[in-house]
């Protein structure tokens, strides 16, 4: 009687679709060429273009006309989120003709289902769903419409209502029985829990929709008028059918052949199930009549869903009467809808202990768990509340589609239907699989790369690019990009593009699997002039020279033995600083300064080791020091130069000069001293040349053994200041932050004393070697470099030739950033990321994939890497990490330190060459120990 209408209606469905594709095929060429006309009205009436729409988001490319559907395993979940790791929270991918995009941010997620709930309150049904909801005829698959809402309104208000549900509890109290007494029956063998618990809901609706007729002296269970055994096993196989995937899902125009025969299966199997519900409601409908003429001895008691919804259907008002099509599709969702739970607990012995506790506590060990229980088995809800967060049954809900273009995250989130557009692409599908062959023989050499597109960004202005928009906190603006464009995402700055990366997983494809590709630099003007033409180690790209330059730096200069060798220079510095602080204690005293002076004396020392005398050391050092600061206030200047390379010959701002004129400035003060140490060499013999070398002494003497090449003049010159720039700003900005941190957290700032005090003792100061046995403080220091990384964009990196990254295209020569800030606080990787808590570096309080790869400075956990990662890791970090913990140690070990009166204390901060503080730390010191010995 109304099986026909039900199958009709999907065929109703497609066709509608077609006819539908023909007229909006027509209409929007119609409407594209009205659009052209007004585009070329406005254009040459002088009217502004309205502005481009926003953007589709990111996301992978797949194969032509299959889209990314080749590329999808089984765990579809697992595989949204790796793609989401790559893409950011908001991506695209084409499935077949189906455009889908994966959402996967709370505040996105918000945008969906809050300020856009009405748009995106429709469904986009599998072709299985719309053949058993009847064309989509429930609850689930209606469009959003007066429809939806009155069906929704019923079966919330009226069928799952909790009187309806009190009076239905016998019937499922009575199946979850059952399913005990089968347990018990199997007592001491294994069972699947799964398939128990599955049985069991499936018994507990399929009783529900009958109601008390299914009782004994009601409609037998088998061989009766309602077969219930043959309702479940129906219901099983539409839910497996709904499960699987469709060709006619992913091409909309290839519905009509059901290549996969789904429609075929789902349609026999919808015919047997309708016979069941057919026979179901008839009985139902007589056992109503019956228990009308027995005056309704059980009054509204164990009425099923079936009785409800059929006394709707013949006496329902304008308001509540629903068709015979609603009806059977709402019981068909009402059995096939998802009903998991995963048994999370099982794996947690400790956990089911706890809740076995609390069932015996709530409902004693001599009754059995009712559903009046429920509300005080706190512990048993909230496991089941971790169960459904970590094993939510649909881990990516049920599809929506919006009714209209809509935005969200800045991207536009496409329209619903296309099916039309499915027609189209199969009419060119011929044409464009020629093209794509032809393409592939044309440019063979590099046919992936130019296949593929630039990652998403923000639009900037025509020829200054996103230049306009830029501010001193580079890397933050770049996070909150990020967060937006996910993380990867390209800008111009001027006619340079840039690329900005913020994820460790698509971090580790530029520093570890292209390393070399991208161990090239994109230099500015400024640190061309001051490398003397990239001739250092930090600018020049990547080979040979760049390469012996770093082998002499770390292998000779910085090794073991000649930092040893030094140490006693250093330690003379440090202590001339102690000094200088004990002479002033009592007085505030500039802590970025103080420390920067330190480490620069300790680095001018290492250089020229002990060539110059008392008075001559003095001046140059003061020279020296002051051209530095010129300098590295230079370096970081902002220079259109670099922006606009076209405009380079006319150094606007005159960076290019100033630098040439400082660096000359430095240049003098090396040759001076070069000079020096070269007559001063020429005394010694062969065995004092052979011992302990400064590090001008290791660049002078250096000849490759193999070529017998030695360092040339502007390559000695330019190593120096990398030590120099490279070194000084760094560690003496990183002791500043870690004291900044220290004062804002007197708590840790006294348990690093109190553990100074147990290893070096109050009678002794710090010396290099106790600096292994403090623990706490390397903490401290990690956990400094992880908040206020000195370089928090590391320096850029470049590729050498055209690459992929995250499955975008990054053109050679682009200037590529890590946004090492970004990731140093990403809640992903973090618990409460922007606290200052140096436990997490303490190995006790490491998770376990932590503590198998130790959070070092080498990089080989790239969600922590202050010093670089890859080959152009920081080639200073043994010298840099020694100073800064020595300083840090010494400072804190022989001082209190406290604020000035009124002074307030605070962590803004703002990029320079490195990421420093706006406001100096300013503080006064106290000495510490008794023992006077250690200050002077
Ligand atoms: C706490 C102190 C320091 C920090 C936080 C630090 C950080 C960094 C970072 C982030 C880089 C860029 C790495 C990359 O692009 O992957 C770098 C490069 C470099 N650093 Fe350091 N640095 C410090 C101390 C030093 C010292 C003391 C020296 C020299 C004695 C030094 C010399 C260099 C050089 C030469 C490079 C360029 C390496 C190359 O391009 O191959 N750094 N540093």
């Amino acid at each position: 009687m109304w099986s026909g209408n039900g199958l009709d209606s999907t065929r109703k469905y497609h066709f509608e679709h077609g006819i539908t594709g023909a007229i909006l095929t027509l209409l929007i060429s119609a409407f594209a060429a009205m659009l052209l006309r007004r585009l070329w009205t406005a254009k040459n009436s002088g009217v502004a273009k309205p502005p481009p729409p926003p953007p589709l988001p990111p996301g992978p490319r797949g194969l032509p006309l299959v889209g990314y559907l080749p590329f999808l395993g089984a765990d579809l979940n697992h595989e949204f989120s790796k793609l989401a790791s790559v893409y950011g929270p908001i991506y695209k991918m084409w499935l077949g003709s189906k455009l889908c995009i994966v959402i996967s941010s709370p505040s996105m997620v918000k945008e969906v289902v809050r300020d856009h709930d009405t748009v995106f309150a429709n469904r986009d049904p599998v072709v299985s769903t719309l053949v058993c909801t009847y064309g989509g005829n429930d609850i689930v698959f209606s469009p959003y419409g007066p429809q939806w809402k009155k069906l929704r309104k019923i079966f919330v208000r009226e069928m799952i209502s909790n009187t309806i549900l009190d009076n239905l509890y016998g019937l499922r109290r009575e199946e979850v029985h059952k399913s005990i007494m089968q347990i018990y029956e199997k007592a001491n063998t294994p069972i699947d829990i799964g398939s128990l618990a599955f049985l069991t809901v499936i018994n507990a609706s399929t009783s529900m929709l009958c109601g008390a007729s299914r009782r004994p002296g009601g409609y037998q269970e088998a061989g009766g008028a309602i077969d219930i055994a043959e309702i479940r096993k129906a219901a099983t196989q539409l839910m497996e059918l709904i499960g699987k995937s469709n060709i006619s899902d992913l091409f909309p125009s290839l519905a009509w052949l059901d290549l996969r025969g789904v429609e075929r299966e789902t349609k026999k199997i919808v015919r047997v199930f309708e016979k069941l519900l057919d026979s179901a409601i008839q009985q139902a409908a007589r056992n109503a009549k019956a228990e009308s003429n027995k005056d309704n001895i059980n009054g509204d008691e164990e009425r099923g869903f079936l009785q409800f919804l059929l006394e709707l259907h013949e006496n329902g008002d304008e308001s509540t009467s629903i068709s015979m099509d609603q009806l059977k599709a709402l019981l068909t969702v009402e059995l096939t809808r998802p009903q998991q739970l995963w048994n999370g607990q099982w794996q947690h012995p400790e956990i089911m202990n706890k809740v076995k506790e609390e069932l015996t506590q709530v409902v004693g060990l001599n009754n059995i768990v009712e559903e009046s229980h429920l509300s005080q088995l706190i512990y048993l809800n909230a496991v089941i509340k971790e169960t459904l967060r970590l094993h939510p049954p649909l881990p990516f809900l049920l599809p929506r589609l919006p009714s209209l273009t809509t935005t969200i995250g800045g991207d536009l989130a496409g329209e619903h239907n296309f099916s039309w557009l499915a027609a189209i692409a199969l009419s060119c599908s011929a044409f464009l699989a020629l093209l794509w062959l032809l393409k592939i023989r044309l440019r063979r050499h590099d046919q992936t790369h130019r296949m593929l597109e630039l990652p998403p960004g923000p639009k900037g202005f025509p020829l200054l690019g996103y230049l306009p928009y830029l501010g001193p906190d580079l890397h933050r603006m770049f996070m909150e990009l990020a967060q937006v464009y996910g993380p990867i995402y390209k800008l111009s700055i001027g006619r340079r593009l840039c690329v900005i990366i913020s994820s460790p997983s698509l971090v580790e494809q530029v520093v570890r699997h292209q390393d070399i590709v991208f161990a090239n630099r994109n230099p500015s003007i400024a640190s061309l002039a001051f490398s003397f033409g990239g001739n250092d180690i930090a600018f020049a790209p990547y080979g040979p020279q760049w390469r012996l330059l770093r082998k002499i730096f770390v292998r000779e200069m910085l090794s073991n033995e000649n930092l040893n060798a030094f140490y006693e220079l250093r330690r003379n510095e440090l202590k001339k600083s102690v000094r200088h602080v004990y002479g002033n204690a009592g007085k505030p005293i500039n802590l970025g300064e103080l420390a920067f002076l330190t480490v620069i004396n300790m680095i001018t020392r290492m250089f020229w080791g002990g060539t110059l005398d008392g008075e001559e050391e003095k001046r140059l050092g003061a020279e020296f020091r002051a051209a530095v600061s010129q300098l590295v206030s230079l370096l970081g200047k902002p220079n259109v130069s670099d922006f606009f390379p076209v405009l380079a010959g006319l150094d606007i701002q005159g960076v290019e000069r100033n630098m040439k004129k400082v660096s000359k400035w430095l240049e003098r003060i090396f040759d001076f001293v070069i000079d020096q140490k070269r007559k001063a060499r020429q005394v010694l013999d062969a065995k004092e040349k052979a011992g302990a070398k400064d590090f001008l002494e290791v660049l002078l003497d250096y000849k490759e053994q193999d070529t017998g090449r030695s360092i040339s003049p502007p390559e000695i010159k330019a190593m120096l200041m990398d030590i120099v720039i490279g070194g000084t700003d760094t560690t003496s900005t990183m002791v500043e932050w870690a004291m900044t941190e220290l004062m804002l957290h007197p708590d840790i700032m006294r348990k690093c004393q109190s553990e100074l005090s147990e290893v070096v003792g109050n009678d002794k100061g710090v010396e290099e070697s106790h600096i292994i046995k403090l623990t706490y403080l390397h903490a401290v220091v990690k956990e400094t470099l992880r908040l206020h990384p000195a370089a928090p964009l590391l320096l850029p990196r470049s590729p050498s030739k055209p690459c992929i990254v995250g499955g975008y295209a990054i053109p050679k020569g682009t200037k590529v950033f890590l946004n090492v800030w970004a990731m140093h606080r990403d809640p992903l990787f973090w618990e409460d990321p922007t606290e200052f808590n140096p436990k997490r570096f303490l190995k006790e309080d490491n998770d376990q994939d932590d503590q198998s790869k130790m959070l070092d400075y080498f990089g080989n956990n790239l969600k922590y890497i202050p010093f670089g990662a890859g080959r152009r890791i920081c080639a200073g970090l043994p010298l840099g990490e020694k100073m800064l913990m020595h300083v840090l140690a010494m400072l804190l070990h022989l001082f209190e330190w406290e604020l000035p009166r009124g002074a307030k204390l605070d962590s803004a901060e703002k990029l320079g060459v490195v990421l420093e503080k706006v406001n100096p730390l300013v503080a006064v010191p106290v000495p510490r120990l008794s023992n006077l010995e250690l200050y002077i």
